[in-house]
């Protein structure tokens, strides 16, 4: 039975639920239940915190688990990342008063307030920059203002939170992270399963399908509009030197991509949700 670490709570947690119900797994019904056995499915889910889900996967404890990719690599566990979910997007950045720091090296010997210091610890030391870590839980924006610390090394959404503690990014981009897919170093069997599922749930998510007709001597020009996933699905019509047209389409150019079909000649474009994908 594969065993799997899903995030108990925080902002990775409801989307990683989601998309293992979407998947076909079984889900839990009360948010304070900690294990669950999928048997049908022959997986069996922990709930844990995020930040420890790597510790978890790294050590062989479980084999496989959902976690950003900033908690992965503070971990300094040895769990493996497989692949990006297309989820929990943020960046890491460095930030302070407004107009006090400029670049990295500016960091040299002041304090950085930080709920990550081993991801910052290691970029600051890969860069030869020596500062002095302060290692809080969370809402380390407050530090500065509090004097506990000069700057901050946090996570960056929409920048908002940032904003109203009145601190301003500055120097490299620290980390790009996302919401990844990490396994134990013994790769287990059930694991492709699982990651067919997910890629298939992402596919649905991401994609629709577009039916349309065509001239057929329109037929190149659309297809460098819409390519598909693969080639379009050309089907004959009653009507002779029209055809019926199929293709995947990302969900976020539908409409950019109906009126280019529109304005080349295609009539009768529809769209429509895909389910569940296996490609
Ligand atoms: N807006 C965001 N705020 C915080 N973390 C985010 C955000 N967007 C994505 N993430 C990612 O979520 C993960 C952090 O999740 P975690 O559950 O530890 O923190 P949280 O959402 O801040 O929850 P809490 O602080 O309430 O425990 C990281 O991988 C982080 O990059
Ligand atoms: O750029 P934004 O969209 O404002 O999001 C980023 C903020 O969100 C998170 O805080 P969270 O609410 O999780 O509180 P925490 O710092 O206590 O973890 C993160 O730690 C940042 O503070
Ligand atoms: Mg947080």
């Amino acid at each position: 039975m594969l065993r799997i670490a899903i995030p108990n709570k925080g902002s990775l947690s409801e989307t990683a639920t989601l998309m293992l119900a979407e998947a076909g797994y079984a889900t839990r019904r009360d948010p304070k239940e900690l294990h669950l056995v999928d048997a049908e499915n022959d997986v069996e889910f922990f709930f844990l915190r995020p930040r420890d889900i790597a510790t978890y996967v790294g050590s062989g404890a479980l084999d496989v688990g959902v976690t950003g990719r900033d908690l992965l690599l503070d971990s300094g566990s040895d769990a493996i990342e497989i692949e990006p979910l297309n989820f929990g997007d943020s960046t890491f950045r460095f930030a302070g008063p407004a107009g006090k720091f400029h670049e990295l090296s500016d960091l040299e010997g002041v304090r950085v307030a930080t709920s990550y210091p081993g991801l910052v610890g290691d970029f600051l030391a890969a860069h030869g920059v020596s500062a002095h870590l302060v290692k809080l839980d969370g809402a380390v924006e407050s530090a500065v203002q509090l004097g506990v610390a000069d700057a901050v090394a946090d996570v960056v959404s929409t920048g908002a939170t940032l904003r109203k503690a009145g601190l301003d990014i500055f120097g490299p981009v620290i980390l790009e992270s996302t919401a990844v897919l990490i396994r134990s170093e013994q790769e287990q069997p059930g694991l492709a399963t699982l990651r067919r599922r997910l890629e298939g749930v992402q596919v649905a998510r991401q994609y629709v399908l577009m039916d349309y007709d065509l001239p057929l001597s329109l037929l190149d020009e659309a297809t460098a509009i819409a390519g598909g996933r693969q080639s379009p699905t050309v089907s004959p019509l009653r009507e002779p030197e029209w055809v019926a047209v199929r293709v995947m389409v990302p969900k976020r150019r539908t409409n950019q991509i109906m009126d280019a079909l529109y304005e080349l000649g295609a009539r009768a474009i529809l769209v429509s949700a895909i389910h569940a994908a296996r490609l």
